[in-house]
């Protein structure tokens, strides 16, 4: 049986500032939930998101809120080991709010993995990969400064593949920026852009051009994500592939730009998708319909990144490898041992559940009054 839902913020500086188009982070506000279950079993899930509301239509605060106020009451004295009848609970009470959902069936599914004694990734399919490649994002906004740190990060062997945030600045500049970038650190990186929406289409048609013509592997969401028709358009006429992040809201709108062959690839987000099982359907429609395939982040601390690597490590493709270098990005870990990041890979958790452990003084510490 669900005992009781606990939700905690925590905000933890960032290691740097940390530059969107649409916001500068110094802090990140971990949204972390914890289920409790009356055979002593607990699960942990995360909400986190990016930049307040910024970024998406739930802040931490409104999950919070929402969570303590509407969706625990839906689910408590539930049978915890049912985990899809108590998300059908859910999903028919509770419109929209797919971080909250997120983190409840992570919670659910951690403690459901547990009680089996598997890892989580075997409950979603089962893993066919440990280890998952990980990008770095580069967003200092400043040329040299992002230099180095991408020279510390193959130094280390941790990152070989690299993001920009650009979208800020003109796009002349965003370009001369991250062609610079790409022509100190050569042919075996691969150097990929977030523009967060910033483009109009013609900006965009500008702005891909040269950044193709400059060896930029990747180009994400360089559009609005409610313009999916123009966001079609470019993929179709540039060859550099385009993808899809802030027009995916979950398996819907996944079969929607599938169906329009509105992207080359799809970054997967649990919480942007409403949850790991739906997420797990966004992959599979993306493989269906001969998409690409990214694990993407919401910058979350190590639960969603190790229910996220837990996700990704089942899908057949990942073509695009994945981002999930969140609990990097901040000053303190939450975990007893921290996840492990090697040879430009993180090594999925092999322990039941998500096969992490909280460090509660920790959290306790970190955790907002
Ligand atoms: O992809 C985003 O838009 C959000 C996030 C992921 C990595 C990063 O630096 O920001
Ligand atoms: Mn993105």
């Amino acid at each position: 049986m669900i005992r009781s839902i606990e939700t905690i913020l925590a905000d933890v500086p960032t290691i740097r500032p940390h530059k969107l188009s649409v916001a500068t982070m110094s802090t990140q506000t971990l949204v972390l939930v914890r289920v409790l279950c009356d055979d002593g079993i607990e699960g942990w899930g995360e909400a986190t998101t990016i930049g307040g509301l910024s970024y998406g239509e739930e802040s931490p605060e409104s999950i919070k809120a929402n969570i303590d106020t509407h969706i625990a009451p839906q689910i408590v004295g539930m049978d915890a080991a049912k985990v899809a009848l108590v998300m059908a609970r859910i999903r028919k009470a509770i419109q929209g709010n797919r971080f909250a959902k997120c983190a409840i069936e992570t919670a659910l599914l951690d403690a459901q993995a547990r009680r089996l004694g598997m890892p989580l990734s075997e409950l979603l399919g089962g893993r066919v990969r440990d280890a998952l490649p990980v990008a770095w994002t580069l967003a200092s906004g400043d040329t040299a400064r992002d230099i180095a740190e991408a020279e510390q990060m193959l130094a280390l062997r941790r990152h070989r593949i690299f993001k920009l945030k650009i979208g800020l600045r003109s796009v002349q500049e965003d370009v001369a920026h991250v062609l610079a970038i790409k022509r100190a650190l050569g042919d075996e990186v691969s150097v990929r852009v977030d523009v967060n929406q910033a483009w109009s289409e013609l900006d965009a048609m500008a702005g891909i051009a040269a950044l193709e013509d400059g060896g930029i592997d990747l180009i994400e969401q360089p559009v609005r994500a409610e313009q999916r028709a123009s966001l079609a358009r470019l993929a179709r006429r540039f060859s550099v592939p385009l993808m899809a992040d802030e027009a995916l809201h979950g398996p819907q709108s996944a079969f929607e730009l599938a169906a329009t062959a509105g992207a080359d690839v799809f970054a997967i987000k649990i919480a942007q998708s409403g949850g790991l099982l739906p997420a797990r359907l966004v992959g599979e429609l993306a493989q269906l319909a001969g998409i690409g395939l990214y694990g993407g982040t919401m910058l979350e601390g190590a639960v969603g990144t190790a229910a996220s690597a837990h996700l990704f490590s089942t899908f057949a493709t990942l073509s695009h490898g994945t981002e999930l270098f969140g609990p990097l990005l901040l000053t303190e870990e939450i975990l007893c041992e921290p996840l492990e990041y090697k040879d430009f890979m993180l090594q999925v958790p092999t322990g039941p559940g998500l096969g992490i452990r909280i460090d509660r003084d920790k959290l306790a510490r970190l955790r907002r009054q």
